[in-house]
Order: C-alpha cells, then sequence, then structure tokens
C-alpha cells in the first residue's frame, strides 16, 4: 500500500513513552494531556464480555455446539466483543510470543529505531496515525508489521533481536490465522450462511501484527494508552499478555467498560469489514486502552481481512425491509489506504461505507 508522502505531513517531535517514564519528569507533557471530555474516569466497575468456548463449537454435542453458537450470535450482535477459550492454541505459543515482543520492548532505544515507522506509514516501530503537530498522542509504543500475504511484508522492519522474534511471530501468525478462518466458519454459521463462506470470499487474506507496549504513566487519569477506534479488519484476535494491568475498554452503552483478561483466551472483535458485510447486524465496536499508574501492560494483536482486490458490500440476504442496506460497495485495498492514512477517530473511519441518504444497494 502507497505510503502517504512525507513531506507532505508535519507530525513535530513524538517523545517514545518508555524514554519518559524513565525520565519521570514531574508532569507530563501537553502532546499527551487529553481534552476533558476523553480522559479516562477511575471508578468503572469490570464487567465480563461473553465468553466463547471453541471446544464446545468443534467438538461438543448437538445441544452444546448449538448452545455455543447462539452465544456467538448474540456476542456478535450485542457486544461485538468476545473472549474465546479452549482455542487450541497452546500456552507455550502464547508465552513465546509475549517472551519475544517484550525483549524487544525492553531494547535500547538506539536498537527500537533501526525499525522507525516512517510519518504516513504503518509499519515498523514508533506511533501510528499521527499526522499533524498538534494531535494528541498515545501512551504506548508500538511495532506493526504485516505477515500475510508476502508481498505486504517489509522484512527490514522485522527486529533482528531477539534472535528467534521472525521465527516465532511466524509461528504464532500461522496459528491465529488459521483460528481467524475458524472463527470466521462459526461466524458465517452463526448467520445461517455455508460455513465457507467467508473464507471463501476473502481470498488471500491480509494478515498484520501489532504489539502494543504501554508503559506506567503517573497520571493514568489524563493520558490514553490507545485512541477510542473500532478496526478496519474483519476480524482481530487480541491477547493480553500474562500479568499486564486490565487496560481495555469498550464502549457499550455509552460508558467505557473495561475487559476483564481472562487467563490464556484471547478477546476476538468485529472489525468494520465483517460490520459492513452483515449490514451492521454483527457491530464493530469503538475500543480503547487506558494505563496504569505503576504496571506496565502488553498486548499483542493480529488485524485478519480480505485480500485487497476484494469488492465489499452487504451480502444481500442481510439486506431487508428492517434494516436496509446501509453501506455501499467497495474495494477493500481502498478502505485500508483509507484506514491508514486518517487519524484514529471513533468509529469516524467507516463514513467511508456509509450510505447517507436513502439509496438502495
Ligand atoms: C498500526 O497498524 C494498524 O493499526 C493497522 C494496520 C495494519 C496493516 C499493517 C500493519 C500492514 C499493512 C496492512 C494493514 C493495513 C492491514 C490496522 O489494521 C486494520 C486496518 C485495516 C484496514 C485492516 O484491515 O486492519
Ligand atoms: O491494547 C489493547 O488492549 C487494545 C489494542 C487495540 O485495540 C489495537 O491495537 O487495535
Ligand atoms: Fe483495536
Amino acid at each position: 500500500m502507497a505510503p502517504v508522502p512525507i513531506s507532505s505531513i508535519k507530525i513535530g517531535h513524538i517523545d517514545d513513552v518508555q524514554e519518559l517514564r524513565r525520565a519521570r519528569p514531574t508532569t507530563i507533557p501537553d502532546r499527551f494531556v487529553r481534552d476533558m471530555a476523553e480522559r479516562p474516569s477511575t471508578a468503572t466497575p469490570s464487567m465480563h464480555i461473553p465468553v466463547i468456548d471453541l471446544s464446545k463449537l468443534i467438538e461438543g454435542d448437538r445441544d452444546q455446539s448449538h448452545t455455543e453458537l447462539s452465544k456467538l450470535a448474540v456476542s456478535c450482535e450485542e457486544w461485538g466483543f468476545f473472549q474465546v477459550v479452549n482455542h487450541g492454541i497452546d500456552k507455550e505459543m502464547l508465552r513465546s510470543i509475549e517472551k519475544v515482543a517484550m525483549e524487544f520492548f525492553m531494547l535500547p532505544l538506539e536498537e527500537k529505531q533501526k525499525y522507525p515507522m516512517a510519518p504516513g506509514t504503518v509499519q515498523g516501530y514508533g506511533q501510528a496515525f499521527v499526522f499533524s503537530e498538534n494531535q494528541k498522542l498515545d501512551w504506548c509504543n508500538m511495532l506493526a508489521l504485516g505477515v500475510e500475504p508476502l508481498f505486504i511484508r517489509n522484512p527490514k522492519l522485522w527486529p533482528t533481536k531477539p534472535a528467534n522474534f521472525s521465527e516465532t511471530l511466524e509461528k504464532y501468525s500461522a496459528s491465529i490465522r488459521m483460528l481467524c478462518q475458524i472463527l470466521l466458519s462459526f461466524i458465517a454459521m452463526s448467520l445461517h450462511m455455508n460455513n465457507d463462506a467467508f473464507n471463501d470470499m476473502f481470498g488471500d487474506a491480509v494478515q498484520a501484527v501489532r504489539m502494543n507496549y504501554y508503559p506506567p504513566c503517573s497520571r493514568p487519569d489524563l493520558v490514553l494508552g490507545l485512541s477510542p477506534h473500532s478496526d478496519g479488519s474483519a476480524l482481530t484476535v487480541l491477547q493480553q499478555a500474562e500479568g499486564s494491568s486490565v487496560g481495555l475498554q469498550i464502549l457499550k452503552d455509552d460508558n467505557w467498560e473495561p475487559v476483564q483478561p481472562v487467563p490464556n483466551a484471547l478477546v476476538i472483535n468485529i472489525g468494520d469489514t465483517l460490520e459492513v458485510l452483515t449490514n451492521g447486524k454483527y457491530k464493530s465496536v469503538e475500543h480503547r486502552a487506558v494505563t496504569h499508574k505503576d504496571q506496565d501492560r502488553l498486548s499483542i494483536v493480529t488485524f485478519y481481512a480480505p485480500s485487497y482486490e476484494i469488492e465489499l458490500g452487504p451480502l444481500p440476504e442481510l439486506i431487508n425491509d428492517n434494516r436496509p442496506c446501509m453501506y455501499r460497495k467497495y474495494n477493500h485495498g481502498e478502505y485500508s489506504k483509507h484506514y491508514v492514512t486518517n487519524k484514529l477517530q471513533g468509529k469516524r473511519t467507516l463514513e467511508f461505507a456509509k450510505i447517507q441518504t436513502k439509496l438502495s444497494c
């Protein structure tokens, strides 16, 4: 995907938050301090998003799989989020990706800066989605990499330290890819569609990984770890590293609700692409990350989306009198370009595809 011309973007100096934390300034630099309306409130109760047991879907008896499939439908329709347990990915694999990611973030800044995320691009180490000097910054360091298909990879941005980084990421990504395909087949079934419908439609699916490291922040009440956004993917798989602080929040009934991690579960969320394909039946829900005063946090996020060539739009079987067509047809490559060239701003990116007037599809 073509990066935005670097010369056209003035983003100013971006402080590295791990270095900021180390320096322990008495005040938080202004570029990180959010306007009042955006600041996270402290006293929110922790709520439990639905938990789906994949083993019941795959090998449960008729009743179990039927009940779990209905739970999956409700999760996608009412929450846009669920946690999946018994997903088949070994604990060792989960720990090994956490270990290499953490080892990378703990390297000296000069080493990490060998893999810079250039302004206007989304791959490498740094802060993505920054397009102006007066944009507020997230209290987060990230390493984002395209994984599949091979042409989206930029091998120069794959860290050589720790030595087993690439091998671990390859193995992890292959198992997460399989999980996404399995989940998409059950999601299709939950919509009374053929189980292969999405996997066949997606072609050679695009897969990218983003590792987010949130150092502690002395004023978690003033900053955000990650700005509110919905994901542009079809599905996102989010791993909250073992021992991390609670940090993910989802917008539910106009309240920011923290997601309590379930040990070894993976958090799955519906991205904009499935919202469009299902004509808004399944929701791509806004979410953000907050920071903690004393604890750091690591999340490993996989975005899974159709091939760039694919033309998308609401599926005809999900358009009816009760649910008139909400989105126009578009090319997924164009949407990806639109997504990565705009700042994260709630669900605004999806306006790209929204039908504003009462046109038919
Ligand atoms: C920091 O990056 C993101 O948050 C992100 C980007 C993903 C990508 C890469 C790192 C490499 C090239 C492909 C892609 C754009 C997927 C979010 O990804 C979402 C946004 C879209 C669109 C999507 O499919 O996933
Ligand atoms: O770190 C988190 O919990 C949220 C990450 C996220 O939403 C993302 O990377 O898109
Ligand atoms: Fe996200």
